[in-house]
């Protein structure tokens, strides 16, 4: 057993690990672990009975493909998922904290800075219930110097027990969490190496990790290091659509072809082809929180220039989104009231059932106040968790389930303007325009003419992902808009602005 006090390595044989938070990123983190170690004991605990009910179930709480697999083969050997936080907390040797860190909604920084709230609780608990030293893991993605708050908490309150911390940010993306986690590209630890006590906890988690990753993909370094890593890196990926989306709007107004430029561009191996789909706009759980919470801290530090610089992601980001439903509305006449839209696709990308901070709900919202009858169809999210997502406001989603208020749309309006359909014919029926918000493969197979048939004139389809063969649905009489290429007539002299 690892014993901080003493600062050695000893075996890490008899490792119990427990991880707190039982979400996207600690269910498949741990399972991969558990899958990986079999001789370490894995418990992942979390506040809701809900959450933790369905990770024991046949039906796990999330979709992730391939996940179902690796929780089968692992559950009841040495994974459990278990409410008993406090006991599990209590005497394991690494605890793994991956709770919510949403962008605060009110008082210093709202609508920017880190809501550490649900951290700080956490690290508070593991002070009370502790019953050995621990390596202390930081796997929600943080501020920078988050760490050193976490170890005055733990000095302050820990009952003489030792503690190190480590940052481990997760770089996993949703749809391919497994393959992730399996092949990481990198695996980021950072930790007090010029301590005796930091420099072995440091190797203790990089010889978990190092049971399937490549040593040279083990990287380690500073504590701040890797904190800011984690916010630096999403920043990066995110740029990167925001400078496609921003040249996706040039595209349509010279007559040039996005996928081409992005193509011509990516061929340079400097620049490379990956993250270079233009599209409605980026969403999920983290690119904008991330990149919020990087402008924040870079006013705090006096650099308000830099901050800027990162904010200007995010305002083209919601400037692709409002364009988009521009697009929508004025090609349809300038009016979309009482119009049927059909809307294919609503998580945030392909292959989940995550909808936290989907570009659908913006253009739902925008169609929906704009008196649009909106019919939503999405292979993996259900139509309450549309009706949650639309009466929700900014940044409530990111609490525990619990946790979060609805207001907004009452439920009178969402009953009269929104409709979940079975599947794609349905939404579109009698409608009079097609919205395609994800890139479900099944979406590049559909029907278009039978979809066509059943459509009002003049048909519409609005591609904000470019899935859709756009000569072949021009040729079966749609009106097709393809998020960066070139118009048809009919668009033409539309205007877009946001
Ligand atoms: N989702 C991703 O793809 C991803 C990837 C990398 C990093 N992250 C980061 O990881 C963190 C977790 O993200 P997530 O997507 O897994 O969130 P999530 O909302 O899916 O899961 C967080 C869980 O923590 C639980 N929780 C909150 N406070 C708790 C407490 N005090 N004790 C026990 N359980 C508690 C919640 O009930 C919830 O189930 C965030 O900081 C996020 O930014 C997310
Ligand atoms: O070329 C692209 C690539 C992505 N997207 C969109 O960008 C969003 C984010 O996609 P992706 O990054 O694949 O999924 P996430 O699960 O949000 O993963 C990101 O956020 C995680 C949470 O921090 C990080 O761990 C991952 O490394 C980082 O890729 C989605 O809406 C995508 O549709 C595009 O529009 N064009």
């Amino acid at each position: 057993m690892w014993s901080g006090r003493e600062g050695t390595k000893k075996a890490t044989i008899m490792v119990k690990i427990c991880c707190i938070g039982a979400g996207y990123v600690g269910g498949p983190t741990m399972a991969v672990i558990a899958l990986k170690c079999p001789d370490i004991e894995v418990v992942v605990v979390d506040i809701s009975s809900p959450r933790i009910a369905g990770w024991n179930s046949e039906r796990l709480p999330i979709y992730e493909p391939g996940l179902d697999d690796v929780v089968k083969q692992c559950r009841g050997r040495n994974l459990s998922f278990s409410t008993e936080v406090h006991r599990h907390v209590g005497d394991a040797d690494i605890v793994f904290v991956s709770v919510n860190t949403p962008t605060k909604t009110c008082g210093l920084g709202a609508g920017k800075a880190a809501d550490l709230t649900y951290w700080e609780s956490a690290a508070r608990m593991i002070a009370d219930v502790s019953v050995s030293d621990k390596i202390v893991v930081e796997k929600s993605t943080v501020p920078v110097k988050t760490a050193e708050a976490i170890e005055k908490i733990l000095a302050h309150n820990g009952r003489g027990f030792s503690y190190q911390i480590l940052s481990n940010p997760e770089f996993l993306a949703e749809g391919t969490a497994i393959r992730d986690l399996l092949s990481p590209d990198r695996v980021l630890i950072g930790g007090r190496r010029d301590t005796a006590a930091g420099s072995a906890a440091v190797d203790l988690l990089a010889g978990v990790y190092a049971r399937w990753v490549p040593q040279d993909r083990i990287i380690t370094t500073n504590l701040w290091s890797a904190e800011l890593s984690k916010l630096a890196a999403n920043a990066f990926l995110a740029q990167r659509i925001s400078s496609v989306n921003a040249v996706s709007a040039l595209c349509e107004a010279t007559g040039a072809d996005i996928t081409e430029v992005a193509h011509s561009v990516g061929k340079d191996a400097r620049i490379g082809h990956r993250f270079l789909s233009a599209s409605v706009g980026f969403g999920g759980s983290c690119f904008q929180k991330d990149i919020l919470n990087l402008v924040y801290i870079c006013e705090c530090y006096g650099l308000p220039e830099v901050a800027s610089y990162w904010r200007e992601v995010i305002r083209i980001n919601d400037y692709q989104k409002s364009r988009f439903v521009n697009r929508v509305v004025s090609s349809m006449f300038n009016t979309v009231a009482g119009k049927k839209v059909a809307v294919l696709g609503f998580a945030f990308k392909k292959d989940t059932g995550d909808t936290r901070e989907t570009p659908a709900i913006d253009v739902c919202k925008g169609l929906l106040g704009d008196k649009a009858v909106v019919s939503i169809y999405d292979p993996q999210v259900t139509g309450e968790q549309v009706a949650r997502d639309l009466a929700m406001n900014k940044f409530d989603w990111d609490h525990p389930r619990h946790l979060q208020p609805l207001e907004q749309l009452s439920a009178t309006d969402l009953e009269k303007q929104v409709a979940v359909a079975a599947d794609a014919y349905e939404a579109a029926k009698d409608a009079h325009a097609v919205c395609i918000l994800t890139e479900w493969d099944e979406f590049r197979g559909l029907d278009y003419r039978r979809m066509f048939e059943g459509m009002q004139k003049p048909a519409f389809v609005f591609d904000g992902r470019n899935v859709v063969d756009v000569a072949k649905l021009r040729e079966i009489g749609f009106v097709v808009y393809s998020i960066g290429k070139p118009l048809d007539d009919w668009l033409k002299d539309m205007p877009a602005v946001a």
